[in-house]
Formats: C-alpha cells, sequence, structure tokens
C-alpha cells in the first residue's frame, strides 16, 4: 500500500480520493451486474411461462394481425365495445403508445389506402370533404415499444420490431402471451385471418414487381370489379372463367401426370379491348391477388425477374402487361412501329443479354426460364397481354407457357348492345323477373341489365323501364359499325352521356361520324408527322454525310499540301547542291578546256530541262533540278510569289535554249554566266 501510495503522491491524489473513486466503481458494478442479472433472470422467466410467437412481414399473418390490430384497436371499435359491455374483445389494456394512421397496414409497409376502410362497424358513409371521402383513423402498434392487451382472458405483448432499420421496410410482429399451450395463438391468429378474408372480399389487392430489391411491393387494393361489367363475345368470359376453376383445383392431376402446375393465358388484340379489366374482374371473381410486372421497367434483369417469379405465391394471378414491348423499350405501341424483337429477341441470340440505356438486361432465355424454370413458382395463373401477337417470339407463346389464347377484336354490334345496358340502370318489371327467373342461367351476363344502384347517387340518372333500356340498346348497337371503334372509346361515350340514356341513342350516329372524322384526322396527321419526322430524319443523315465527306477532303488536302512542301523542300535541297556543284566546276573551267566544255554541257543540260518541264508538268528529271517540278510542289503562296519571276526567268531561259553559243551571253543565270565565261571563242 505505501507502494502505491508512494507511487500515486507525484500525481497529487490524496489515499482518501482513491478510496471514494474506488468505491464508486465497485459500487457502479454491482448494481449494473444486478440489473442484468435481473434482466436476463426476467427473460428466462418470460421464456420459460410465456408462449412468444414471431410474424414475418414477408408472410400473409403478419397482415392478418396488422389489419387485426388496427381494426380492433381503432378508437370507435374501441368504444362500441365498452358499450356493448364486449369483455371477450381485447383493448389497449395499459399502451401509452400508439401509431395513428388514416392508410392501411399491409406486409409491406403502411401504404395508401383506397378507402381507410379499418372502421366497418360505422355506417356507410357516403358524404365527401373537399372531394374525398371521409378518412377513418386507425391505431396501431408503434415500433420498438411492447404493447400490452387484454384478449380472451389473456395478457398478450405484442412487439413490432424494424428487421432491416437501414432499407426502411421489413417489420416483425412477436406476440408473448403466459399460458399452459398454444391454443390462445392459434385463436387469435385465425380470427385475424378471417377478419382479414372478410375485408378483402371486394377487393383484390394488387403487387408491383419492384425491380431494386427484386421484392413485391403492395399497390393497394381495388374494388373488385364484376364479371357482368366485362363485355366480350359470348361464351369467352364463361370460358375462362371455368377453365381458371378448373386449374386452380387440379393440382393433384397436374403431379399425378408429372406436368407442371402452372397455366399461361394469352390476351392479345387491339388496345382498349378489355383485356386488363377481365383479368382484375377474373381475380375478383377467383379472390386471388395480382402479382404485375412490367418487362421493360428500369433495372429488370434475368435475376431479378427469376427472384420475383420465385416469390410469387403459389395461388395468384401474375400479370405480364404489354409483352411484346419487353425487349423493345422506347418503341412505341401503335401497329406502325416495328417493334419488331430486337436482337436479344431472336432466336440465335436468345441467350444473350442486351444492356440498355436504363439499366434493363433482360434476355428471352431469362424470361422463359424465369416463367417456367426450375425456381418458378406453381400453382399461379399466369396471364400476358399484347397487342401485337405477331411480335412474339414464338417460343414465348407455345402451348405450355400460354395454354389458352383469347383474341380482342374492336366493339361488336352485340358488345355495344351490352355496353349499353351495363350503364344504365332500370327499373325490373313483372314479366320480365318472370322471363328471367327461368332463363338467367342460359343468358350471357354481358347482356343483362344492371339492376338498380344500392347507393344514392349524386346524379340524376333517369330509371327507364328494362324493356325500354333493351329497346334504347338494340338501337344504340344498330348505330355502332361493327368492328371498327374500340370498347373503350364505346365507353368514354357512354360516360359522357350517363345520365341521358334517350339522348345517347339519339346522338350516338353523329358521335360515330364525328369518331371517324377525329380518327381520320388523327391518321392523317399521325401520317405527316412521320413523314416530316421521316424527311428531318433523312435530311439530317444526309447533312451528316455531307459534313463527314467535306472533313475527309480537308483532311487529304492537308495531308497533300504537307506532302508537297515536303518535297519542295527535297527540291529545294537537291537544286543547292547542284547549284553549289556547278559553282565548283565554273571555277575548275577556268584552269582547264576540257572542263569547261563539261561545264557548258551541265549548263546547257539546267536550261534544257528547265525548258522542257516548263511546258508540262513531267515527272523530275534524273538531276532533280526541275524548275516547274519545283514549282509545282511548293506552296500556293510561293506559287502566286514566284509567278511573275518565274515567266520572266522562263523567258529569259527559253531564250537561252536556241543557238547556245550567241546567246548564253545574254543569259543572266549564274550557270550560263559561268559557261559563257568558259567559252574558248569569247
Ligand atoms: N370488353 C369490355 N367490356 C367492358 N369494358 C371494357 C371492355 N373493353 C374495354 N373496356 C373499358 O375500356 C377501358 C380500357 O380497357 P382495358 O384497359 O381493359 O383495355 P386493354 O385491352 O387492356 O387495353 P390496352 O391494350 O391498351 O392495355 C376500361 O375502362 C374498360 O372498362
Amino acid at each position: 500500500m505505501d507502494t502505491f501510495k508512494s507511487l500515486l503522491s507525484p500525481l497529487g491524489m490524496s489515499t482518501g480520493a482513491i478510496q471514494d473513486t474506488l468505491k464508486l466503481v465497485v459500487i457502479g458494478g454491482t448494481v449494473e451486474t444486478a440489473r442484468r442479472a435481473s434482466v436476463s433472470a426476467w427473460n428466462g422467466f418470460v421464456d420459460s411461462f410465456f408462449l412468444t410467437a414471431h410474424f414475418s412481414q414477408d408472410d400473409y399473418p403478419y397482415d392478418w394481425l396488422m389489419h387485426w390490430l388496427a381494426k380492433v384497436l381503432s378508437i370507435h371499435s374501441w368504444r362500441l365495445r365498452i358499450l356493448k359491455g364486449n369483455t371477450q374483445q381485447p383493448a389497449w389494456g395499459r399502451s401509452r403508445e400508439f401509431e395513428i394512421t388514416t392508410r392501411s397496414v399491409n406486409r409491406n409497409g403502411i401504404t395508401q389506402s383506397t378507402t381507410g376502410d379499418l372502421d366497418e362497424e360505422e355506417e356507410e358513409d357516403d358524404t365527401l370533404v373537399h372531394g374525398r371521402r371521409k378518412r377513418k383513423v386507425a391505431f396501431m402498434p408503434s415500433l420498438d415499444t411492447t404493447h400490452t392487451i387484454y384478449y380472451r382472458g389473456h395478457w398478450l405483448r405484442i412487439t413490432r420490431t424494424k428487421r432491416y432499420p437501414d432499407y426502411g421496410h421489413g417489420c416483425s410482429l412477436k406476440i408473448s402471451v403466459v399460458a399452459r399451450n398454444n391454443d390462445i395463438l392459434k385463436k387469435l391468429v385465425l380470427e385475424a385471418k378471417r377478419e382479414y378474408e372478410k375485408d378483402a372480399e371486394h377487393r383484390v389487392h394488387i403487387f408491383l414487381a419492384d425491380t431494386t430489391y427484386g421484392c413485391w411491393r403492395w399497390n393497394g387494393a381495388r374494388q373488385k370489379r364484376p364479371m357482368s361489367s366485362i363485355v366480350l363475345q359470348p361464351g369467352v368470359k364463361d370460358m375462362l372463367l371455368a377453365d381458371c376453376k378448373d386449374f386452380l383445383c387440379s393440382e393433384e392431376w397436374y403431379a399425378e401426370r408429372g406436368i407442371p402446375f402452372r397455366r399461361g393465358y394469352l390476351l392479345h388484340g387491339v388496345p382498349g379491348s378489355g383485356k386488363t379489366s377481365l383479368i382484375h374482374s377474373l381475380a375478383g371473381e377467383l379472390g386471388l391477388d395480382i402479382y404485375v410486372v412490367s418487362l421493360s421497367s428500369k433495372g429488370m434483369s434475368d435475376n431479378t425477374l427469376t427472384t420475383l417469379m420465385g416469390h410469387v405465391p403459389s395461388r395468384c394471378i401474375l400479370l405480364l402487361e404489354d409483352l411484346d414491348a419487353a425487349f423493345t423499350r422506347s418503341v412505341s405501341r401503335d401497329a406502325n412501329s416495328t417493334g419488331a424483337p430486337t436482337a436479344s429477341t431472336s432466336k440465335e441470340s436468345s441467350t444473350s443479354t442486351t444492356e440498355n440505356t436504363d439499366g434493363s438486361t433482360l434476355s428471352l432465355s431469362g424470361l422463359l426460364n424465369s416463367l417456367d424454370g426450375v425456381a418458378a413458382a406453381e400453382g399461379r395463373l399466369l396471364f400476358a397481354t399484347t397487342n401485337h401477337i405477331e411480335r412474339l417470339d414464338p417460343a414465348l407463346s407455345r402451348p405450355g407457357r400460354m395454354d389458352v389464347w383469347v383474341n380482342f377484336t374492336h366493339a361488336t354490334k352485340w358488345q355495344a348492345e351490352g355496353i349499353f345496358k351495363c350503364f344504365f340502370p332500370y327499373k325490373p318489371s313483372t314479366a320480365a323477373t318472370a322471363n328471367s327467373n327461368g332463363s338467367s342461367a342460359a343468358k350471357d351476363t354481358s347482356q343483362q341489365n344492371l339492376p338498380l344502384p344500392k347507393r344514392k347517387h349524386v346524379h340524376a340518372i333517369p330509371i327507364l323501364t328494362e324493356e325500354e333500356i333493351s329497346e334504347l340498346a338494340k338501337r344504340f348497337a344498330e348505330a355502332i359499325p361493327e368492328d371498327e371503334l374500340s370498347v373503350a372509346s364505346l365507353q368514354g361515350y357512354l360516360l359522357k352521356n350517363k345520365t341521358r340514356p334517350r339522348e345517347c341513342v339519339e346522338e350516338v350516329a353523329e358521335w360515330v361520324i364525328q369518331e371517324r372524322e377525329t380518327r381520320e384526322k388523327l391518321k392523317k396527321e399521325k401520317a405527316e408527322r412521320e413523314a416530316k419526322e421521316k424527311k428531318e430524319a433523312e435530311e439530317k443523315a444526309q447533312k451528316e454525310k455531307e459534313e463527314k465527306e467535306a472533313k475527309e477532303k480537308e483532311e487529304k488536302e492537308a495531308k497533300e499540301k504537307l506532302e508537297r512542301k515536303e518535297r519542295a523542300a527535297k527540291v529545294k535541297k537537291a537544286r543547292a547542291e547542284v547549284a553549289a556543284k556547278s559553282g565548283s566546276s565554273a571555277a575548275t573551267s577556268t584552269t582547264s578546256t576540257e572542263t569547261t566544255s563539261a561545264a557548258s554541257t551541265t549548263a546547257e543540260a539546267i536550261t534544257i530541262s528547265e525548258t522542257t518541264s516548263s511546258s508540262s508538268s513531267e515527272e523530275e528529271t534524273s538531276t532533280g533540278v526541275d524548275a516547274d517540278t519545283e514549282e509545282s510542289v511548293t506552296s500556293e503562296e510561293e506559287t502566286d510569289k514566284d509567278k511573275g519571276t518565274n515567266e520572266e526567268s522562263k523567258k529569259e531561259k527559253w531564250v537561252a535554249v536556241k543557238p547556245s553559243n550567241t546567246v548564253a551571253t545574254t543569259t543572266s543565270s549564274a550557270s550560263t554566266l559561268s559557261s559563257t565565261d568558259a567559252d574558248p571563242a569569247t
């Protein structure tokens, strides 16, 4: 201890202070250890007495429970329960923290609710506030907080936690209860499921493919569309519905025969003919959710699609919209656009992938594998729609992938009559009721009149008798040309006249004429626009070609000029050498006659060669001292500058060629002078 003290004394700490510090450390440590021990003892107690169930957001029970919690914990339900003295229902016993939302809750997080229908006990209220339906409030268990609720004689501890806090999604639910067996949890889950399904009865849930995370995102629940509101040629709807139903209950049959339990439907035809609407309606009728994939969406790749297909639940409708556009992004959907499968769709390159500017790398083989590969889900109904069946690769539309093909055409008279009847409610006549009782089974639903609406309508729609509506529908159909206008355009016209059934029929002929004119006009405008675009494209291409040619020419000329300059420099150099040589030979000629004659020959040779080559652009002479050749390779400026001088010198030189002896005296060139000097006659 003394040693310890002596060690601390230089630090200026007294023994008392050290002791106090040590005491604090010991006390703190003891308290913390005690806390941890109690927490772990509590957890041990909970683990041994509590039953705990975990619900992941990836699975349906999470949806059921969240829906149930939101529903049973809403203020209104709670108030009603108290009023009704219902003690069997749960209540927020001790919870002090909630998440209050007007959005419905689903497996994929809290998403915008379409109607906020969580409070179903309230009477149906159509009141609009600022054009919107009244929002209803739901109480949700807040994140990372444990809530205690009382349910059927048990206290439930509910905790909702985020599984992947970084991604902002992926929650899980933990429910603990003190009980001898898990009956209470089973009852809870079953009740939640029943409630969920009761509410989902009138809705179709839509899920969209998320290409970023390769998962499905809930996109909302749409009101079911009655099959009777879809007007197709007789028998088509019934055939499809029966086929789907038959498939859904034939799992064993498929398994026994080793056939993959999948069925594909290809709906093809003109735009606005009811393909998507029929799928929506079928989903409602069969009670299935719809999983929509847009193959041309950003970031779609073979891997992403395979992952998505692997996560499709067994009983659902998988919808591939605009199948023909899968490999032809940015291609317009009209009939005139080529839209032909690009390289990636062609047979030979079906295994290759095409990287697009939007980062999509989907190949045909990738699509085919994801549809019926090993990882593909079974039990789903695949629906694919296209406006251009001729553009589909045969591998994609072959039986096994697309088992049933349905062609959708423009509106027939039959469809026109049916859609008219769908639009206008009627007062059923007694005679008609008696008749319909006997024959309704045989009658196609598309031709049945819609009954009176259940809700009060804000529009003053005159309610006509069934006979009158049928009569008007017939007249309406007569005025509609067969297979010319889309059902969507008929619907547009009827919508405009939804409160005027009689006027609607009277004015329909006029509307058809207008529609034709508009279509003609649009067609013409489109043709003009396309011609203009084509012309502009051609002009642009021509301009680019010309520019390219001009550039190439310029480059070629510059190159040639450079070569000429180099050659001129060479010639100059050679000339200078010759001049130097001839100068030295002139000096020698003054001392020797033989040398003089030789020099004279050289001078003459130079003169002659200069003169000859000036008349034509012949090749350089062996001496390489061709004056004209030099000019031909010098730069243009030099040519201009030297032009006058050269002409003069040419004259002089020309004169010099003739009687070499006499004229040699008049020549001014150094070489001639030297030869003159050397002439023995002079
Ligand atoms: N046969 C039909 N019966 C009832 N309504 C129809 C029919 N065809 C089209 N419609 C109406 O026209 C609109 C467009 O229909 P829908 O989207 O189903 O057509 P589509 O064939 O899928 O078109 P696209 O090929 O452009 O996707 C919808 O509002 C729908 O109500």
